[in-house]
């Protein structure tokens, strides 16, 4: 059954330590203390979906393990690259494989954003001043372009409810000082190559992507969800056009309806959309579905 969307499950053992759009962060509770754990936290994907920056009524069964796996995945793909969170997948009935449990890090005030293609606010930015996280870019591109590298294109971490703002890379020296800075543009933008080299021959273009990483012992260490629907830009590779916007690999459903007559939505309302049909959960489950599949080769 999945969680309601805006009430987290109660975990007996665990505290809520923050809630987000489709995740909830808890801290296990010392049985000798009764305090909540200081080095320890637990990461739950609820099988909630957000489109047009709101959290829908409808659930989609099995996201947040379909996401969960998809990032555990992740994890053994790029091991070689950058250490992660990751501590244990012991986790308890109520959220059995759609929660990890993991190292609780000092996480940097940035958030690192790589770019292969050029699209969302970066198109919009680009399109104002020719930047995109002030990055000088050439005349001509469109929506959907490929940039011949991805670029580093990192936000402030803005509070719930508003929305990140572009940082220039001498504002994440500031924030990060300059040697960390480094090691956090050259993680973030490999993490995306890489991502392109094993979802390409797959049929799945990661048009951009948000990772997360803390600090541990001096180290960058990969946290959060990494590389999927929900992180990312999911884009399917046979349908990419440059030139308009691209069909998410996993929102489209949601988003054609939410935007048809038949959802009697108005988008520009600013009111919260309707539920889904079943016939757009299920499509829209399938499609997370075939992601997992088509990136791990296993079956869900
Ligand atoms: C953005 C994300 C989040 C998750 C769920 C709900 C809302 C936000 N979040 C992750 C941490 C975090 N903090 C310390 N150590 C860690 N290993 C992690 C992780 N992952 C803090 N926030």
């Amino acid at each position: 059954m999945a969680d309601a969307p805006s009430a987290p499950p109660d975990l007996p053992g665990y505290v809520p330590v923050h809630s987000g759009k489709v995740r909830d962060l808890y801290a296990p509770v010392d049985e000798r203390t009764g305090e909540a754990r200081g080095d320890l936290l637990l990461l739950v994907a609820s099988d909630r979906i957000s489109a047009f920056d709101f959290v829908l009524d409808s659930p989609i069964p099995d996201k947040g393990e379909v996401l969960t796996r998809m990032s555990l995945w992740w994890f053994e793909q790029l091991a070689d690259l950058v250490p992660n969170h990751l501590v244990s997948t012991d986790v308890p009935d109520a959220v059995a494989g759609r929660a990890v449990v993991v190292r609780r890090l000092d996480m940097l005030p940035v958030e690192c954003v790589a770019r292969a293609y050029l699209t969302g606010g970066g198109l919009r930015e680009y399109r104002a001043d020719g930047t995109v996280s002030g990055i000088a870019l050439p005349d001509g591109l469109t929506d959907g372009s490929r940039f011949p590298e991805p670029l580093f294109t990192p936000s402030t971490k803005a509070p719930s409810g508003q929305h990140d703002e572009p940082m220039d890379y001498a504002a994440v020296e500031s924030a990060l000082g300059p040697d960390l800075a480094a090691r956090a543009r050259d993680l973030t933008v490999r993490i995306i190559a890489r991502g392109n080299e094993v979802a390409a021959p797959r049929g799945i273009i990661v048009a951009d992507t948000k990772v997360e990483f803390g600090v541990a012992d001096g180290d960058l260490v990969l946290a959060d969800e990494v590389l999927t629907p929900d992180s990312s830009r999911f884009w399917p590779a046979e349908q990419w056009e440059p030139g308009h916007p691209q069909p998410s690999y996993d929102k489209e459903f949601v988003r054609e309806w939410l935007l048809s007559p038949a959802s009697g939505w108005d988008k520009a309302s600013g009111e919260a959309p309707p539920p889904l049909p079943d016939d757009v959960v299920e499509r829209t489950r399938a499609k997370y579905v075939e992601a997992y599949e088509r990136l791990t080769g296993s079956t869900f």
